[in-house]
């Protein structure tokens, strides 16, 4: 897909797909090889107005150089006098969390198989000094075969210095990011521990009516596993292990693919052809 500058009459714009802050995405096909691509769409005006153009650039930066199975590639970026475009690899199936509340939790092979990917993908990120700092449901794709996609690399960073920024959703964040601690890619540890619970009992472990004691939960990393839905001790144990205090604690990306609960359910191939079995449907 390389060439020396790619404009909108490249591509044959197709059904809009959704919108971020900064961007709408549309599905596109592009004229010459007919592949099919999502371009989003940022205007240049609303790049000036919140004074975007960084973290616009960090995105394209980022997620440019890397290439891993589990990451949403970026194809290429153009710019016209009004909008920058990126284009982005279409995730035919959309977005995670849409599916997770569909069907309310998921299967423990179908939540190994999710955090399997994630912790390669992760993995793969730590490696070329990336962390995504907003590892969530909204920004988790699936592609035409049910794999998992990581997206919108909007909050990540080189993790090569400590970093101190606040961000994202506060569900995911690590206690050393609440209590501003310098934090560095154990922070993405901690969150795959709060998505394997989410993926499991429906829900993130610290929820709460008030944002306030999310946070006090989260500091306090104030646990608890509900009788219901059953749940394996091997994936209650994989959780506990992410979910510790001290970032240093944490099981590293590397332990959590030998951990027994993954090795017995995460499906290799990383692809959940979504089958309902009849316990989810309890
Ligand atoms: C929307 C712009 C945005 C803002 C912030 C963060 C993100 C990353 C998630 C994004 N999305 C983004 O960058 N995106 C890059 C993308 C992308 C989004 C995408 N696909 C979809 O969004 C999608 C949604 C629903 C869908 N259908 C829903 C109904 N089903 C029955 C059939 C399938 C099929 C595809 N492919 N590449």
């Amino acid at each position: 897909m390389e060439k020396p500058e790619w404009s909108m009459d490249d591509f044959e714009i197709g059904k809009y797909i959704g919108e971020g802050k900064f961007g709408k995405v549309y599905l596109a096909r592009e004229k010459q090889s007919g592949y099919v691509v999502a371009l989003k769409v940022t205007f240049k005006a609303k790049l000036d107005k919140y004074r975007f153009h960084a973290h616009l650039r960090r995105e394209i930066e980022i997620q440019h150089g890397l290439d891993h199975p589990n990451v949403l590639r970026l194809f290429a970026w153009f710019h016209d006098a009004e909008r920058v475009v990126l284009v982005l690899e279409y995730a035919a199936r959309g977005e995670l969390y849409k599916l997770l509340r569909t069907v309310r939790r998921f299967s423990e092979r179908t939540a190994a198989t999710y955090v399997a990917s994630l912790a390669g993908a992760l993995a793969y990120c730590h490696k070329k000094q990336v962390i995504h700092r907003d590892i969530k449901p909204e920004n988790l794709l699936l592609d035409i075969e049910g794999r998992l996609k990581i997206a919108d690399f909007g909050w990540a960073v080189r993790s090569n210095a400590k970093r101190h920024t606040l961000c994202g959703t506060i569900d995911y964040l690590a206690p050393e990011m609440i209590e501003k601690k310098a934090h560095d890619h154990a922070v993405d540890n901690w969150t795959l521990g709060i998505l394997c619970y989410e993926f499991l009992y429906g829900s993130p472990p610290f929820e709460a009516a008030e944002q306030d004691d999310t946070l006090r939960r989260i500091v306090k990393v104030d646990l608890s596993f509900p009788t219901t839905p059953y749940v394996s001790a091997d994936a209650k144990d994989l959780i506990c292990k992410l979910l510790v205090k001290d970032s240093n604690k944490r099981l590293s990306l590397d332990d959590i693919m030998k951990h027994p609960w993954i090795v017995k359910n995460a499906d290799p191939s990383g692809s959940c052809s979504y089958s309902l079995s009849l316990r989810d449907l309890v």
